[in-house]
């Protein structure tokens, strides 16, 4: 797991490298420069011609000193400071002057397309307000120049905590980010402005490092070392000890929702998988997918003394994918939430538009719970607005988390996932290959294999790795079809694949 901080955070752990640790801010700086200057000059692009585009504050100041250590490599770089020196920090102050010494080139009126290469050296985690009037026009015309652009921290007009833009944000090819990621770089509008991430080791000293539970907001992203453990199986091991999975999907016309879900289930290593599901649909489960076991039921009769003999034998309970938003699937899941005890649950598709009619039954849910929403869902269940939802996607999550004491997999293109201890994942594996129908589904399999294969069932910490699992089934199915072309069913036969390299490993 790689850490990822707030804007907030960071200048948190400046402030005490630079006060507590005594490393002075000038150093700091100049690390932060030396690392731009060597993303610019990577061959990603001709480093021929660099213009520096620089704000008043130190995101400034780490521009220009990138500038002068590539004007003393030779490079012919410019630097145009669009903003008032009465405006400039400590920082940005100091670098100009040594700059000046070292008679680096300043500019006024730029014009960009002249340029191989621009520094976006405007703002950085001081973005502090919607970028207006000259400043606008500025980023705008970086953007217009379709010169290749290497970000400093964040791409200026980025929100750093929520990827949301703020009125225009630099749409850059590489963004190199001092000390850690920030969440901004890839939720929302952040996946697509800021290119390459690069994370740039400045020194930054973090106190909190050595316990994480201290900041009960913590983000991290998953790596793919995260996985290594997922697979390891028992070989003295049984069915049973693989986990036993209740998975409450499918309805008339909609056994292909259970059927994904199920495979992906079993495919993710769960030991048994026990259907419960309507007897329309008994012949199609058992012809597609034998190895499951089944109990069906009248929709008349939803509630059988079945269901609560499965819920019994059962370590874990999945429900929702197809399962209708009829009266009788509702009566199900208030069933489900009201007698599960202590096993994990995990709540989808129709079950969520069910239960955002009724979310006092979420509440009263003993733990663990765990809801896996589009935004869509995610709007229904908050009674928000999917505008308002995106204006701050962590916060929303966060809260509804807080309230609910549920595990919160919201789903979007970089799919952020919420525990009740605070801790949140960004997902950054997967791609456009993963918008399509039944990935969900899938998804909701892995999880429940997954969670079914671990020793403790109830251990929510892989949920951020059954998701990272999914995101690259995503990469890897596209990358032997076109991403249009990839369906729901090859992320399941992806899943074998990916599982064997990583039993290898
Ligand atoms: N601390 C350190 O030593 C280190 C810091 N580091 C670097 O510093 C960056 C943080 O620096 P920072 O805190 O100075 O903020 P920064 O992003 O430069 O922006 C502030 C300036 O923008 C202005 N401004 C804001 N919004 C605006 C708007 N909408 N429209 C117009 N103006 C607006 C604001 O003006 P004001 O709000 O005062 O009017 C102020 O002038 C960080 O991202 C990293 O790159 C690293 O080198 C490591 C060491
Ligand atoms: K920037």
């Amino acid at each position: 797991m790689k850490k990822i901080v707030t804007g907030e955070q960071m200048k948190k752990l400046d402030q005490y490298t630079i006060n507590s640790m005594k490393v002075p801010s000038s150093v700091l700086m100049e690390r932060a420069g030396l690392a731009v200057s060597e993303a610019v000059t990577c061959k990603r692009f001709s480093a021929d011609r660099i213009l520096v585009v620089c704000g008043c504050g130190n995101n400034g100041g780490d521009g220009v000193c990138a500038a002068r250590i590539l004007h003393l490599k030779g490079y012919k770089v410019s630097v145009f400071v669009a903003g008032d020196p009465k405006k400039f920090s400590e920082g940005m102050r100091e670098q100009v002057e040594i700059a000046r010494n070292y008679r680096i080139n300043f500019v006024k009126n730029p014009d960009y397309a002249e340029y191989t290469v621009i520094v976006d050296a405007v703002f950085g985690v001081g973005l502090s307000r919607p970028v207006t009037g000259r400043m606008r026009v500025i980023l705008g015309q970086i953007n217009e120049s379709h010169v290749p652009v290497v970000a400093v921290d964040i791409p200026s007009g980025l929100n750093s905590d929520t990827g949301t833009v703020m009125g225009i944000a630099v749409q850059a090819d590489v963004t190199v980010t001092m000390a850690y990621a920030k969440p901004g770089l890839f939720l929302r509008d952040g996946q697509t402005h800021s290119g390459h991430v690069m994370v740039a080791d400045i020194g930054i000293y973090d106190t909190r490092l050595k316990n994480q539970d201290e900041d009960n907001f913590c983000f991290f992203r998953t790596d793919k070392e995260d996985l290594g453990s997922l697979f390891i199986r028992q070989e003295n091991g049984n069915k049973g000890t693989f986990g036993k999975v209740l998975l409450i999907a499918g309805s008339k016309n909609m056994a292909g929702a259970a059927l994904l879900s199920g495979e992906a289930c079993m495919r993710a290593g769960a030991g048994m998988l026990k259907f419960y599901t309507t007897n329309e649909i008994r012949e199609s489960i058992l012809s597609n997918l034998p190895e499951a076991m089944l109990s069906v039921f009248d929709t008349k009769e939803p509630l059988s003394e079945q269901l609560e003999k499965d819920m019994e034998w059962a370590d874990v309970i999945g429900i929702g994918p197809g399962i209708s938003t009829e009266p009788y699937a509702g009566q199900i899941l208030e069933y489900v939430l009201k007698n599960k005890g202590n096993k994990p649950c995990v709540i989808d598709a129709d079950a969520l538009n069910l239960l955002s009619l009724h979310m006092s039954l979420l509440k009263s849910a003993a733990p663990p719970c765990i809801v896996t929403p589009h935004i869509g869902e995610f709007s229904r269940l908050t009674g928000m607005s999917v505008s308002e939802l995106c204006s701050d996607i962590p916060k929303a999550v966060r809260e509804f988390v807080q309230e609910y004491g549920v595990v919160c997999v919201c789903k979007d293109a970089r799919t952020l996932t919420i525990l009740p201890n605070g801790c949140a994942y960004i997902n950054t594996s997967g791609n456009s290959a993963l918008a399509t129908a039944g990935s969900g589904d899938v998804l909701t399999g892995i999880i429940l294999g997954i969670l079914a294969g671990s020793d403790n069932h109830a251990d929510i910490r892989v949920i951020p790795l059954a998701v990272y699992l999914h995101g690259i089934l995503g990469e890897a199915a596209s990358f032997r079809r076109s991403k249009a072309g990839v369906i729901a069913s090859d992320l399941i036969e992806e899943l074998t694949i990916q599982n064997k390299k990583l039993e290898n490993q």
